[in-house]
């Protein structure tokens, strides 16, 4: 790989979705993170044009990784150690709601974590250095708005709904919810739900790094009272379409995403955010800790800092 060239941009593939379009691939790396190796190797490729991007499945190629055991702090840390600046997660998602049809794409803008507590959720876990990153808004509002006008163009005409400013529920799973569950997120204000967006999420903040979920609709989930509760097989009847447009949606985007983010215009939020998050009286204190987190944070914790 040309060392002047530089891999700005992630994505990661979620359920159905293993490889992109029209790449020429470069090279496939697997680091050692301190959180361990990513998911799958990560393939390094060219668009067209030449511009480089890094894919990563979620689950793995072979997809053998439980949503729960997403190792996401090594997924994160791996694409950030690459130069990764931007990440564009595709997941799989149930609609909460009769508008959102399966086979729609949706952009939420706020997440319920439903979540059990298993998986582990921050990089300062198990550190002695303590942080509290913001996340009130939890993804990056200004590559949402980016992909609601360039994801919107790709997507006109081929017949596929965008729908913005949704809020999405992670559940921990495997089982899908029951009837009553799936009805009380719709009361909570819920509009979809998946197994992945956390701590994916909050982990890509940690890192400084810019977030957003394309998320495909799948199925209803179970809140609707005369219709048969998702299944799995339902699910797998909509990916291979979804898988499709996601493709295509890439191959559309990517060009322009790449330039949007080496002059910064998606950037500026992210970068510089955990500057004030971290404890500072912890901050000094375990030199292994900080070698840790410098591989995420090396502004804030290499040794010259
Ligand atoms: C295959 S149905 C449940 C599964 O699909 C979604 O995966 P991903 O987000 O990686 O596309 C959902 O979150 C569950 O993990
Ligand atoms: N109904 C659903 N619940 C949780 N995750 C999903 N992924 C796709 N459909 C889902």
């Amino acid at each position: 790989m040309d060392a002047s060239q530089k891999v700005l941009i992630g994505v990661i593939g979620g359920s159905g979705l293993y490889h992109l379009d029209n790449l020429t691939v470069v090279e496939q790396v697997n680091p050692e993170t301190p959180w361990g190796h990513p998911s799958s190797p990560i393939t390094i490729a060219k668009l067209p044009s030449g511009t480089l991007l890094a894919f990563l499945a979620r689950h793995g190629l072979g997809h053998t990784i439980q949503p729960s055991a997403v190792p996401s702090r090594a997924n994160i840390a791996a694409l950030k150690s690459l130069g990764v600046r931007a990440i564009v997660a595709f997941s799989a998602v149930g609609s909460l709601r009769e508008e959102i049809a399966p086979g729609d794409f949706v952009l939420p803008t706020q997440i319920i974590d439903r979540t059990k507590g298993v998986r582990p959720s921050s990089f300062f876990e198990g550190t002695t250095i303590v942080a509290h990153a913001s996340f009130g808004d939890p993804f990056s509002g200004k590559l949402v708005k980016w992909l609601e006008e360039m994801v919107g163009k790709a997507l006109s005409g081929k017949g596929v709904s965008l729908h913005t400013d949704k809020c999405i529920v992670c559940m921990e799973g495997p089982q899908f919810s029951t009837r009553a569950e799936s009805l009380m997120y719709r009361a909570w204000g819920g509009d979809l739900i998946n197994m992945s967006v956390l701590p994916e999420a909050k982990l890509a903040r940690e890192a400084e790094l810019s977030y957003a979920l394309i998320a495909t609709a799948t199925d209803y989930d179970s809140w609707r009272p005369h219709s048969d509760v998702v299944t799995a097989a339902a699910v797998f009847k909509t990916l291979t379409t979804n898988a499709d447009t996601s493709r295509h949606v890439t191959a559309t985007i990517l060009d322009d995403l790449h330039a949007a983010a080496e002059d910064g215009s998606i950037l500026t939020e992210e970068a510089g955010s955990m500057k004030f998050s971290i404890m500072p009286r912890t901050q000094h204190r375990n030199p292994e800790d900080r070698k840790k987190l410098a591989c995420i944070l090396p502004e804030y914790f290499s040794v010259e800092n």
